[in-house]
């Protein structure tokens, strides 16, 4: 049977704006020279973006987040939403170096795991009347998919799988809405992913009480692919779900055979220009992207709730330093733009790409 789900998180809410992806782009556009493209980056100042919480450092921050969200919704008399990304899982990011996160599993990491998610909650909690919408754990679930071959994902499964069932138990509790990461087309949507993938995340739904809060899926978190691409990038060769839209609807009723009633939010944050790379499997700051179609619940999908920009365009992938700790050969390779800083930090190149590529254009 289909639990009732709690509906479109989306529907009759305006979506507050992070101040910090705001500073960060009118910083970046006081470096710009060029006025024309100046103007266009102080356009991507006012577009909603995710927030993330990739170290628990952070979680005072969403304290006053929630209480401009309130002092906004009492000022506009318009309900609100506030989006966060939950990214902390002990082995972060098991099969790359780039964003391996602060906790190991090793190191009492499930333990500051969950730590980290009741200091969250207990956050969300003293605001009763912000709506919270929450990305679960980017990549994570995904890996245990695909990278289960890869020894710190083997070993990290166990911990993954507790950790994002504590947090999906914790924050339903709160009536947050959940999108777990469902990777994207060219990661799940392979032929030999996709049901393994549906099978998974249904059992994640399942362990978790089949949560009222827990929407669905999040695709495409730091990637490029088109919603609907106009033709298949020349990369998707063999997969016949070359774009997210076909990813989604091919996983959707495999999800719901599987007693999930799956609905998806997609990051088009940078999805701008496809044929940009000449394999799929390139992630890391892939030359050529462009900011791609604006947040929107105008989906014309009726799996996808709304259109969102989850990683924010601008915050690096991974440094493309050689001799970092985290540098991961994927920043190296050749559709990988260099001098990148580490994950999350600001790559003021890329940004002003990402800029003069936008499709449609700012
Ligand atoms: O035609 N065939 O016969 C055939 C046979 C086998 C095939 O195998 C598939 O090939 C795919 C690549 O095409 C692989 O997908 C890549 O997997 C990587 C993780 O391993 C992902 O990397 C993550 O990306 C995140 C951002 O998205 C980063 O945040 C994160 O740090 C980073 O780790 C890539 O996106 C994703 O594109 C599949 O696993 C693999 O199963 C494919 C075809
Ligand atoms: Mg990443």
């Amino acid at each position: 049977t289909v639990s009732p789900d709690a509906g479109n998180p989306y529907t009759g809410y305006d979506v507050w704006l992070t101040p910090y992806y705001a500073s960060e782009v009118s910083s970046a556009a006081a470096q710009m020279t060029d006025s024309a493209q100046k103007a266009k980056a102080l356009k991507v100042a006012q577009i909603p973006t995710f927030t993330w919480f990739d170290v628990v450092a952070k979680v005072p921050i969403l304290d006053t987040y929630l209480a401009s969200a309130k002092a906004q919704q009492a000022s506009t008399g318009r309900k609100t939403l506030v989006q966060i990304v939950v990214y902390d899982l002990p082995d972060r990011d098991c099969a790359a170096k780039a964003s391996n996160g602060e906790f190991a599993i090793a190191d009492g990491g499930l333990a500051k795991y969950k730590n980290y998610i009741d200091q969250i909650a207990a956050t969300i909690k003293k605001y009763p009347d912000i709506r919270v919408v929450a990305v679960i754990e980017p990549d994570s679930l995904a890996n245990m998919v695909t990278n289960m071959n890869v020894p710190k994902c083997a070993g990290a499964a166990a911990a993954y799988k507790e950790g994002t069932v504590y947090a999906l138990k914790a924050l339903n509790a709160l009536g947050v809405y959940m999108y777990i990461d469902a990777g994207h087309a060219g990661w799940l949507g392979w032929p030999a992913n996709i049901q393994p993938a549906a099978t998974l995340y249904a059992q994640i739904y399942n362990d978790a009480g089949k949560p009222k809060y827990l929407r669905g899926l999040a695709s495409n978190v730091s990637n490029y692919n088109a919603l609907v691409a106009a033709s298949p990038d020349p990369a998707t060769q063999g997969n016949a779900n070359y774009d997210e839209s076909h990813y989604i609807n091919a996983i959707a009723p495999m999800l719901r055979s599987a007693g999930f009633p799956a609905f998806f939010i997609v990051d088009q944050g940078r999805s701008g220009v496809q044929n940009i790379r000449p394999e799929w499997g390139h992630w890391c700051n892939v030359k050529g992207a462009g900011f791609g179609q604006r947040p929107t619940g105008n989906t014309g999908n009726q799996y996808i709730d709304q259109i969102v920009w989850i990683k924010p365009g601008g915050e690096c992938d991974g440094t493309s330093n050689t001799q970092a700790v985290r540098y991961d050969s994927m920043c190296g390779v050749s559709s990988a733009h260099q001098n990148a800083p580490e994950a999350g930090q600001w790559f003021q190149a890329y940004f002003e790409m990402l800029v003069k590529n936008a499709s449609p254009a700012l």
